[in-house]
């Protein structure tokens, strides 16, 4: 290189570099200052710069959804929303706002019904979807969730043939992971019969969970980890090995059926999602959607439809455990119901038991669902939220947490009463786990069906213990689901005579 060009190079590298500081300090301003939302209460660095709140989840390693709570505390109720109402002014059936691209966008499920932004092509997939998830279809499938809660208990009464504790947190991501994988792409996992419920898939996709923190704030490193092939990454993380080998299953499974649509026949039930999918009359354009999307629709279900039955189960059994008062009144209910062992009650029968179905509402109020804040983005035309005026194109969200933990609704909401319940019917409105409005959770019907069976087939076939080595207290990590990353809860279980 001679004197002149490396002149001119470092010259052109100046002048990125001060654009780069100019562009970057006029915006600063602008955000902190100018921006039409710079009247909201809240860190200045927030307003800056998007990079806070990757400073905060990545380098400070904190949970959002708790720093957001001292942010309220400090600076009142917006942007993001603490005021309960705030959920129904955002989540609710007359809004079509579009979901916030950062953090969808990180899932790397763009073209599943969780991932589309808007909401048009949402529900389109959803209108094709909703038949496999409908009350009617789930009725049909009791037989396949059934199938699946006595294999667990089969493994549970085997432990406790040896004495050995059962890891209720492993052991119900199995199940889960057992019943959408059999129904959803009919194939079995057999999660449950892994030694010590370790399947490696649910323990990949467990390591897999705070991972996402990390791609919402950076597209290249989801596409290092991501973009790379199954074979290498495997090597280079062994952790999440099981999470790739399923999806290299999936993948080949979608490839077979959609070279050769006669395979579905050999599947082993009519009721998987590529049953709905792979059927062009299903879709208004008579289309049926690029294998990629296929397999991206694959993996919304996995990761939506496991943790998060797993997670209210595992909470609603460890306050059981700890409070013998609701457990027996738990296991009375259930012995009036379901007498003889060998003659177990069928879901329409379960839906009628109140104390059930109350267990059931304060498990998913304490495990909350999804305890990131669901991200939307106000329309351009502004939208008036718990009485504040917000400019369009404003990003905004109110945590469930937000709502399930607020003691004017839910008093003393860290404790586990189901009986809140029963007292106040009118709380229904303030559980909102499974979200509300055109986006709320397409697997709602399934999630309530595996949770009754669950608790009943559970609580009525075993009686259980903690072990003393399980914590006192659940806490998590928010990476959009819970993470509880401490001790797991353990029982001794001991099959009913
Ligand atoms: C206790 C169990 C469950 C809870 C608490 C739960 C909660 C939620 C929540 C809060 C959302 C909204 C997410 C968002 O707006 O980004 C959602 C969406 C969704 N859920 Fe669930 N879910 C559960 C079980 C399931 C199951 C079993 C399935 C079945 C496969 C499922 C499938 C989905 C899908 C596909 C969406 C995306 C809907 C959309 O974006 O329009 N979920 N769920």
């Amino acid at each position: 290189m001679n004197y002149n060009s490396v002149q001119t190079t470092t010259a052109v590298f100046l002048l990125v570099l001060i654009s780069w500081i100019s562009w970057f300090t006029y915006n600063a301003i602008y955000n902190a200052y100018l921006h039409p939302l710079a009247r909201f209460p809240g860190p200045r660095t927030a307003a800056v710069t998007r990079y806070w709140k990757a400073f905060v989840e990545c380098i400070q390693n904190r949970s959002f959804c708790h720093v957001l709570e001292e942010l309220h505390k400090e600076h009142g109720d917006v942007l993001h929303f603490a005021q309960p109402q705030a959920y129904h002014d955002i989540y609710n059936n007359k809004n079509r706002w579009d979901k916030e691209w950062h953090l969808y966008h990180s899932f790397n499920e763009d073209r599943s019904s969780f991932g589309f932004i808007t909401y048009k092509e949402a529900k389109e997939r959803k209108d094709v979807l909703n038949k496999s998830f409908s009350p009617k279809a789930i009725e049909q499938i009791e037989g396949i969730i059934t199938d699946k809660i006595d294999a667990l208990s089969a493994a549970f009464t085997r432990c406790a043939a040896t004495g050995a504790p059962v890891d209720l947190f492993f052991a119900y991501r199995c199940l889960t992971m057992d019943i959408i994988t059999f129904l959803c792409f009919g194939t079995s996992i057999n999660a449950i019969d892994e030694p010590g419920f370790r399947a490696p898939i649910t323990e990949a996709m467990e390591a897999s969970l705070p991972v996402f923190i990390g791609f919402k704030h950076s597209d290249l490193y989801k596409n290092m980890i991501l973009g790379c092939p199954a074979e290498i990454s495997k090597v280079i993380s062994p952790a999440t090995r099981g999470l790739v080998e399923l999806q290299q299953l999936l993948q080949r499974q979608i490839k077979e059926l959609t070279n050769d649509p006669k395979k579905l026949e050999k599947l082993p039930h009519e009721m998987t999602i590529y049953h709905r999918l792979l059927d062009n009359e299903a879709y208004a354009n008579k289309t049926v959607p690029l294998p990629g999307s296929l397999y991206e629709e694959a993996q919304a279900m996995m990761f939506a439809g496991t943790d998060t039955v797993a997670n209210t189960l595992m909470l609603g059994s460890f306050h059981l455990l700890r409070q013998r008062e609701r457990y027996d009144r738990l296991k009375r209910e259930l012995e009036g119901t379901w007498s003889d062992l060998k003659n177990p009650p069928d879901l329409k029968k379960l839906e009628s038991l109140k104390y059930l179905n109350a267990v059931i509402k304060e498990s998913l109020r304490l495990s909350s669902g999804v305890v990131s804040g669901l991200l939307r983005v106000v329309p351009s035309d502004g939208a008036t939220i718990c009485g504040v005026p917000v400019p369009g194109e404003t990003v905004v969200s109110c945590g469930s947490t937000f709502v399930h933990y607020n003691a004017n609704i839910f008093p003393e909401p860290q404790a586990f009463c189901p009986e809140r319940w029963l007292e106040e019917p009118e709380l229904d409105t303030w559980l909102v786990a499974f979200s509300k409005g055109p986006r709320m959770c397409l697997g709602i019907n399934l999630a309530w069906a595996e949770l009754r069976l669950g608790f009943a087939g559970f609580f009525r076939r075993f009686e259980m213990r903690l072990t003393d080595d399980s914590p006192d207290t659940l806490t998590f990590r928010e990476a959009f689901l819970p993470w509880f990353d401490g001790p797991h809860v353990r029982a001794f279980v001991k099959p009913v005579e």
